[in-house]
Parts: C-alpha cells; sequence; structure tokens
C-alpha cells in the first residue's frame, strides 16, 4: 500500500517536473522566435523598405518593464546601439522612436493624413471627450482655432500683472521659508507656483486661501496620476486622478453658472465668450459648454505638466552661470527696470515691455534647449510611413524624440554650454526648414503646443521677477536629472533664497499657496 503511495507521488512529481519544463519550453520558444517574427508579419508588403533595428522584449508586456528601470537611459542605450530609428514595444504597442530633424519632420508634418494624435486612454478620460489633446481632425482643427485665438498677445497682455502678483508672492514665500528653514526644494516649490498661476489665469480669482490649496492638492493629484491604469478601485492612482478631476469639475461648472463679472478676468470667460463667437470659430463648435469644461481642465494638466520643469530648469542654469544673471540684470537695467521705489518697490511691467527684454526671452530660448520640459511626443501611425530608409507599418505607435534630437543635433555649436547668446543669430520662427526641426520644446505643426506664448511669458515674467528680487544658490547645482514624466532634478533642487538689499515685497497682496504633496 505504502509503494502504491510513493509511486503515485513519484509519478505526480515528475509529471509536474515534466510540465514546468514544456512551460518553460513553451514560452522561451514564444519568447524567442514566435513573438519576435509576429512584427515581422505586420510589414506593410507594399513598402518595400525593412522594419528598424531594435528588440521587442517579452510577450505582451515587451520592453516596458525595462523602460520603467532605466528611464530615460533606455532610449539613449538604444540610440547608441541602433541608430536614430528604431522599434521598441511599450505600453502595450509596438513603437518606433525616430530622433534627429530630418526623421521628426515627416512625423509631425503628418498629421491629419499619415499619423493620428495618440494619448494613453487613462489621459482621454481625464481630459474628457472634446479636449483638444482627445480630438483629431477636423474637430480638432475647430477646436484648436477658438483656443488658439485666447492666446493673442492682446489677450495675454491682460493677464500680465496677475502672473506678475503670483509670482512675485511665491518668491517672496521662498525667501522666508528659506530664512526660517535654511533652504527650500524649488521643484515642489515650483509646480505650486504655477499651479496657483494657472488656476488664478484659467478659473479665476477664489474666495478664499485654503480653497485655493485644495484646488491646487487636487491637480496636483490629477497630474501625478495621469498615466495610471484603470480600473477605478478605491486607493488606485486612477481613483485619486478621477476623484480629484471632480474638484476641479465643479469648481468649473459652479465658475460657469455665475455672472459675467466674477469671472471676467479668466480664461474660462474668454473661451466661453470666444466659443460664442465668429472669431473663435464660435459657429461651427458642437457642444459649446462640453468644449469650454474639457478644455479648461485639459489647459491646467498640460501647464502643470511642463511649466515647472521650465520655471525650475531656469534657477538651475542660472544658478549654475552668474554671468547670465549679471547680464539679465543689465537688461533690466537698460529698461528701467531696477529702479526702487522709496519704500524699495520694484515697478509693474507691461507686456509690450516684457517683450522689449531680448535678453530675457534668449535664457528662456536656451532654457528650454539645454532642459527641454518633454522628452517626446507620440502619434498613432495612420499610413504606413517611410523614415531614415526603413517602415513605420500602419497600426504601429511612432514616437519622436526631443530630447535627443535637440542634444544630438550639429545646428548647434557647443551644444553642452548654456550660451543664451547663440539665439541672437536665430528667431526659432525663422530657421530654415531643415535647422527648425532641430528645436521643439513645444513640437511643431498642427499639435505643437498651444500654450506656448503663455508659457513663454510665464518664463520670461519668472526670470525678471526672481533677478529684481532675490539672491539664490542652488545647494547642488550638478543634480541627477530625471526625464520622466517630465525633466526634473532627482533631489527636488534645495535651494536658499534671500530677498535683494534695498528690495521690498511689502506690497504682495496674494497668498502664496504651499506644496501639501511634500509635507
Ligand atoms: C514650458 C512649458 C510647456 C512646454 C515645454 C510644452 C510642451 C508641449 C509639447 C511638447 C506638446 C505636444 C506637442 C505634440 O505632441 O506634438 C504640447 C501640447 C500641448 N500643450 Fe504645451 N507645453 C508647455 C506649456 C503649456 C501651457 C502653459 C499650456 C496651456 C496654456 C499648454 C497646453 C498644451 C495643449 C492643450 C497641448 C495639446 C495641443 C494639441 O493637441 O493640439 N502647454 N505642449
Amino acid at each position: 500500500m505504502e509503494d502504491l503511495a510513493r509511486t503515485r507521488l513519484m509519478l505526480t512529481m515528475e509529471s509536474s517536473l515534466l510540465a514546468v519544463i514544456a512551460c518553460t519550453l513553451l514560452t522561451y520558444v514564444w519568447a524567442t522566435l514566435i513573438w519576435p517574427r509576429k512584427f515581422e508579419h505586420m510589414r506593410d508588403d507594399a513598402c518595400p523598405l525593412p522594419l528598424p533595428p531594435g528588440t521587442m522584449g517579452c510577450p505582451f508586456i515587451g520592453e516596458s518593464l525595462e523602460l520603467c528601470r532605466k528611464g530615460s537611459d533606455f532610449f539613449s542605450e538604444r540610440l547608441k546601439r541602433y541608430g536614430p530609428v528604431y522599434k521598441t514595444h511599450i505600453f502595450g504597442k509596438p513603437t518606433v522612436r525616430v530622433v534627429g530633424a530630418s526623421n521628426v519632420r515627416p512625423v509631425l508634418m503628418g498629421e491629419h493624413h499619415s499619423v493620428s494624435s495618440q494619448w494613453p486612454s487613462s489621459v482621454t478620460q481625464l481630459v474628457g471627450s472634446k479636449a483638444l489633446l482627445s480630438l483629431t481632425g477636423d474637430e480638432h482643427r475647430v477646436v484648436r482655432q477658438t483656443i488658439a485665438a485666447a492666446f493673442t498677445p492682446t489677450i495675454l497682455a491682460t493677464f500680465v500683472p496677475h502672473i506678475q502678483e503670483v509670482t512675485r508672492s511665491h518668491l517672496k514665500r521662498w525667501c522666508e521659508e528659506s530664512e526660517g528653514k535654511g533652504q527650500i526644494l524649488a521643484f515642489p516649490s515650483c509646480q505650486a507656483l504655477v499651479g496657483d498661476l494657472f488656476l488664478k489665469v484659467f478659473l479665476g480669482s477664489v474666495r478664499d486661501c485654503s480653497h485655493q490649496q485644495h484646488l491646487l492638492s487636487a491637480l496636483h493629484e490629477v497630474s501625478s496620476n495621469l498615466f495610471s491604469v484603470s480600473p477605478c478601485l478605491p486607493g488606485t492612482g486612477w481613483w485619486k486622478a478621477t476623484k480629484a478631476k471632480k474638484i476641479l469639475m465643479d469648481e468649473i461648472r459652479q465658475k460657469m453658472s455665475r455672472s459675467q463679472s466674477e469671472t471676467t478676468d479668466s480664461y474660462l470667460r474668454i473661451l466661453q465668450d470666444l466659443s460664442q463667437s465668429e472669431c473663435g470659430n464660435g459657429a461651427r463648435l458642437n457642444h459649446h459648454r462640453q468644449v469650454i469644461e474639457d478644455n479648461i481642465i485639459e489647459l491646467l494638466i498640460a501647464s502643470f505638466a511642463n511649466t515647472p520643469s521650465a520655471l525650475c530648469s531656469a534657477l538651475l542654469a542660472t544658478g549654475r552661470e552668474a554671468e547670465v544673471v549679471d547680464e539679465i540684470e543689465k537688461c533690466l537695467e537698460k529698461h528701467g527696470l531696477m529702479e526702487t521705489s522709496d519704500t524699495g518697490e520694484l515697478a509693474s511691467l507691461t507686456y509690450d515691455l516684457v517683450m522689449k527684454l531680448d535678453y530675457v526671452h534668449r535664457v528662456v530660448l536656451e532654457v528650454l534647449r539645454v532642459f527641454p520640459p518633454a522628452g517626446a511626443g507620440f502619434r498613432m501611425v495612420d499610413k504606413t510611413l517611410e523614415i531614415g530608409g526603413f517602415q513605420i507599418p500602419k497600426g504601429w505607435r511612432v514616437a519622436f524624440s526631443i530630447r535627443e534630437t535637440q542634444q544630438t543635433t550639429k545646428v548647434f555649436e557647443d551644444p553642452e554650454s548654456f550660451w543664451p547668446d547663440r539665439w541672437l543669430k536665430w528667431n526659432p520662427e525663422e530657421m530654415e526648414a531643415t535647422q527648425r526641426f532641430s528645436y521643439l520644446p513645444f513640437g511643431l505643426g498642427a499639435r505643437s503646443c498651444v500654450g506656448k506664448r503663455l508659457a513663454n511669458l510665464v518664463q520670461a515674467i519668472f526670470l525678471v521677477e526672481l533677478v529684481r528680487h532675490c539672491r539664490w544658490t542652488v545647494l547642488n547645482p550638478r543634480p541627477n536629472i530625471l526625464h520622466i514624466p517630465s525633466t526634473r532634478p532627482a533631489d527636488d533642487m534645495p535651494t536658499v533664497f534671500k530677498c535683494r538689499e534695498h528690495v521690498s515685497f511689502a506690497s504682495v497682496g496674494h497668498f502664496a499657496v504651499r506644496p501639501t504633496w511634500t509635507d
């Protein structure tokens, strides 16, 4: 009896072992032979070109885990190994990454015929189906014209006092907190400044500071969980993001239902007006209300995604380069902007004055060249593309690289140096076609950043107010830089701020909200 039981046990163990070996073998064959070949079969036979070089990783997950582990090194390693056009499999899709002006150009110019915008479903669900990021084709064109009409110089000029006031209030807090704590973390502080500012610019004034703090935390929560995976189970990133979005949406709806006078100084009101008018293409807009709601949420999220990185990089670059700060100061002196009143107050800015500060704009361009906040953009291939001697089949994803394109181009002499005066030679908008695609912090073409002018204005005013009011020391001026989801210092950049002698923040009325997520 005992022998029989032992024999049975041995047989069961043997068959389990065999099953494990068979499974391992099958997985191995699948991963090394069937999975990579599957993509060879996806080639478009009508195109004679081969697929780009590269590896597709493991079945289903592709190379996503390696990307999560290595961050931006994942891309630089592959660029070195395979050249400027290579394939990989990330986030559920075969993807080709292209680097360099001539390879990026057909992707950016292909919108509406060979490629279309492609964002993860978590993003499109959070911004809503009528937001620019979710729309394609004609509907995208019509809504984009309306949104773009809100960023004309005349409209931007009306926001200069708000941008100045909010910026000053945060610089004041940074100086006070540095004195109390010895230092502050610059990156989350830039996030709080940008969130506070854009909440004000897009939604208008808020009834009290604690409510603004509540909205800022909600905006941070949505942005941090933008790429999380549904389903909406309590506690997951997606659940937190949808709850936080509701807080922002309730605020937008309440504001939309209030009287005109309460929201005059906001993009919410401007979009409401434009969506009714001819010049904003209002007559052709369907679902006006939803267009406004979705696009205000989207503008908030898009501005919060990249602008803090641009401000923090400006702090880092100028913190390293004392001569650049001196040059900014000279430029401000030339325009009478360093003069203080008897009480230490500095003059208010106007749009026209800011536009005259050429050196400041060159610093802004150079910050975005050396530290582009967004590393790449993504598109879905609708018609097989031929790029760099390879084919990218219909149905695949194509990622155009911003960071490596800017880093590897031969257009910029001595690319490693932070040298704002290189921009004396060019205005990016007037660069020749072959050079223009070497500099794309805001993308280019039909999908380029619609908030570019506002972002540039905010960056310029930030630099002006920073240099006029503060002295600052970045404690670790060579931090490790992370690039995903946007460029930021790994240590959040501890920095000490001091108010300049004989300068006063006394008239600042706005209360600067804090980055509660660092507490
Ligand atoms: C320095 C700050 C910013 C940078 C570097 C930046 C960069 C970008 C980039 C690279 C794209 C994608 C282009 C593409 O996929 O081809 C984009 C799109 C977009 N950005 Fe920005 N952005 C910034 C600030 C802003 C601000 C302040 C706003 C809002 C006012 C904004 C609103 C948008 C929107 C709505 C889109 C989608 C456009 C479309 O699909 O038609 N961005 N941005």
